[in-house]
């Protein structure tokens, strides 16, 4: 397990990857990838094959709690979540999403979440929905020391305003995203996720800014790619969203593990005199 850890491409794994190094890998034309964590074995994974950046996703909510939505989960939920993942990686930079409620009402409500954040959780930065309405928040943030990922585009703590799982920023409309773009880049944002756009709006965005772009269904033109990680590697079942692609099966490998050890305890085979005291 102490081999070479690939990083980003000249940066070497013995200190964690701060945002500049981010922006320089954009200057260089490099890639890189991004995945939700919510508990050390995946950070610890994650971390050591060579994943920059890590978030604490308020997606928790779906991926770990159980809730339809984002709506429910709350700062005191994720915050747990954030101390596992900062304790189990070395390399990663790891993000704290502020969830539904812990920020909307100004820069001051925005400001104490993302100091909790930090304090509490031990995180390296903090992400917020929203473009040009975020704005003051963002600014509010960094002002104060903590580095802020932007996400715009489809924004899920906002879907019941806009009506479900939708692309935006088709026809007409890629003007908003642009305007929220240049709104979060101008207010400090260090990177910006773009959620489901339009490829071309994604290119364009990720042309005009100097901040890293991070797609998810935005296309391949941005600078970074996020996934849930349950969806990347098949743990979730049922139907994914059309930007998912699934690179293993955990849940036929779990489901055919759990089978093999009710039929032996059903069997009597396990516990075996290797598994025993005497
Ligand atoms: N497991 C998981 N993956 C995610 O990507 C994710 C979460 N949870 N929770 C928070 C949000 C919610 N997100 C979602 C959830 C569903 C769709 C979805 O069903 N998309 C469909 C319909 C699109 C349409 O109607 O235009 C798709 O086919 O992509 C998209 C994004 C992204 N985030
Ligand atoms: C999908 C990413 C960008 C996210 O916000 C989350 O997982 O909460
Ligand atoms: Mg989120």
């Amino acid at each position: 397990m102490s081999e070479e850890v690939p990083t980003l491409y000249g940066i070497a794994a013995n200190r964690r990857i701060r945002t500049r190094d981010l922006i320089a890998a954009k200057q260089r034309g490099e890639r890189w990838p991004m995945l939700t964590s919510y508990d050390q074995y995946t950070a610890s994974i994650f971390d050591q094959a060579g994943i920059p950046v890590l978030l604490v996703g308020d997606s928790a909510a779906n991926n770990v709690f159980g809730y339809e939505t984002t709506v429910p989960v709350t700062v005191d939920d994720l915050l747990p979540l954030v101390r596992a993942v900062v304790r189990a990686t070395s390399s990663a930079l790891v993000v704290a999403d502020l969830p539904f409620g812990s920020y909307e009402e100004g820069p001051t409500q925005a400001l104490r979440t993302a100091v909790r954040f930090m304090k509490e959780g031990g995180a390296h930065a903090v992400k917020l929905e929203g473009g040009r309405r975020a704005a003051a928040q963002i600014a509010a943030i960094t002002d104060a020391g903590i580095p802020v990922m932007a996400h715009i585009g489809f924004t899920p703590q906002s879907e019941h305003v806009i009506g479900g799982y939708r692309v935006q920023g088709r026809g007409d409309d890629a003007e908003r995203v642009l305007a929220d773009a240049h709104a979060v880049a101008e207010a400090g944002a260090f990177a910006v996720v773009l959620e489901m756009v339009p490829g071309e709006v994604a290119k364009r965005v990720t042309h005009d800014l100097e901040i890293p772009t991070v797609g998810i269904g935005a296309g391949p033109d941005t600078d970074a790619q996020v996934l849930v990680w349950q969806d990347m590697a098949g743990l979730r079942t049922g139907k994914a969203p059309r930007f998912v692609k699934r690179y293993a099966d955990l849940a036929g490998e779990l489901t055919r593990a759990t089978r093999a050890f009710a039929d032996e305890v059903r069997g009597g085979e396990f516990p075996a005199g290797e598994h025993t005291f005497h």
